[in-house]
């Protein structure tokens, strides 16, 4: 398909009255095909809000305009029950906290059927397989048993990646993702990582991936947005805007996060240096 997957052009969000209290700036940006999209910044500098302007999850309270382009369709202020369709389906969306997706009272497999179900209409009984084989595909131990386990007798690190099956079981065209391993450890969390890049591998889908961190952003991303209060500041590949930051902020985020000692030229370290996803593995 020809232009962007998704094209994000000089969206505004406000709140209070008319949205005078503007927190996003002509915020413009495309997500190409395959492109995996970092965008780092610091805590209120408007990362949720650009994410959750795309999928149309907005509060009420809030004041967009500008433009959501999706495969080339407006999303922007568009009614609930046309991007409640695009949801889940076409794109999906990974939380921070894993509880905020998952229902506490049903047993985990239900929940991914239910995903299922609802997007690909097929009943629940012929969606079991495909389940365990989604839950095996992220990673989880024993799936024909966690299928049926409540999400409070799994660890943080298992319950998202319950949240990443039920975000990938319709292969969207876009994932986004917002701080998907920050409260997790750091070993849980190069796992969920590495099952995240195994799936936008193996499904060559288009990701927006939220970070504070510019090293998981350096090993997940092929590019990356620096937003400084409601303002994209720099862009480009992930090894030029961190290798040679243009921005003064920029700078400073790559000096805190040591990424200068990186060399001119030299390649910053990809999850595909440590892992290789075996693309045949993934379930359709
Ligand atoms: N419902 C709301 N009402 C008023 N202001 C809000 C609301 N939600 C967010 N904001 C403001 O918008 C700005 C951007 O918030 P946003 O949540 O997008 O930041 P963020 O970069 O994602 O931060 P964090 O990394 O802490 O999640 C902040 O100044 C925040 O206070």
């Amino acid at each position: 398909m020809s232009g962007p997957l998704l094209e994000v052009r000089d969206l505004e969000v406000g709140f209070g009255r008319g949205g005078r209290h503007r927190v996003l700036h002509r915020v413009s940006f495309q997500v190409q095909h395959r492109q995996r999209l970092g965008l780092i910044g610091e805590s209120g500098s408007g990362k949720s809000l650009t994410a959750l302007a795309v999928m149309g999850l907005l509060p009420d309270s809030a004041t967009a305009s500008g433009s959501v382009r999706f495969r080339g369709e407006e999303l922007l202020n568009r009614p609930d029950r046309v991007l409640a369709r695009l949801r889940g389906d076409r794109m999906a969306m990974v939380f921070q906290e894993p509880m905020t997706a998952l229902d506490p009272t049903m047993q985990v497999g239900r929940q991914v059927a239910e995903v299922i179900r609802l997007h690909q209409g097929a009943p629940a009984g012929t969606a079991r397989q495909l389940v365990v084989d989604m839950l095996s595909a992220v990673d989880l131990p024993q799936p024909d048993r966690i299928v049926n386990a409540f999400p409070h007798q799994l660890s943080g690190g298992q319950r998202q990646r319950v949240v990443l099956a039920m975000a990938l079981v319709n292969h969207p065209d876009l994932l986004i993702c917002d701080e998907p391993t920050t409260a997790l450890d750091v070993t849980v969390q190069a796992k969920v990582l590495r099952v995240l890049d195994a799936a936008l591998t193996a499904e060559h889908e288009g990701c927006l991936f939220i970070s504070h961190d510019l090293a998981v952003v350096s090993q997940v991303c092929s590019d990356v947005l620096v937003m400084l209060e409601g303002r994209i500041v720099d862009a480009g590949p992930v090894t030029d805007v961190f290798g040679q930051p243009r921005h003064p902020y920029t700078a400073g985020l790559v000096a805190t996060a040591r990424l200068d000692q990186v060399q001119p030229g030299q390649r910053l370290p990809t999850l595909a240096d440590f892992y290789r996803p075996d693309q045949a593995s993934w379930p359709r």
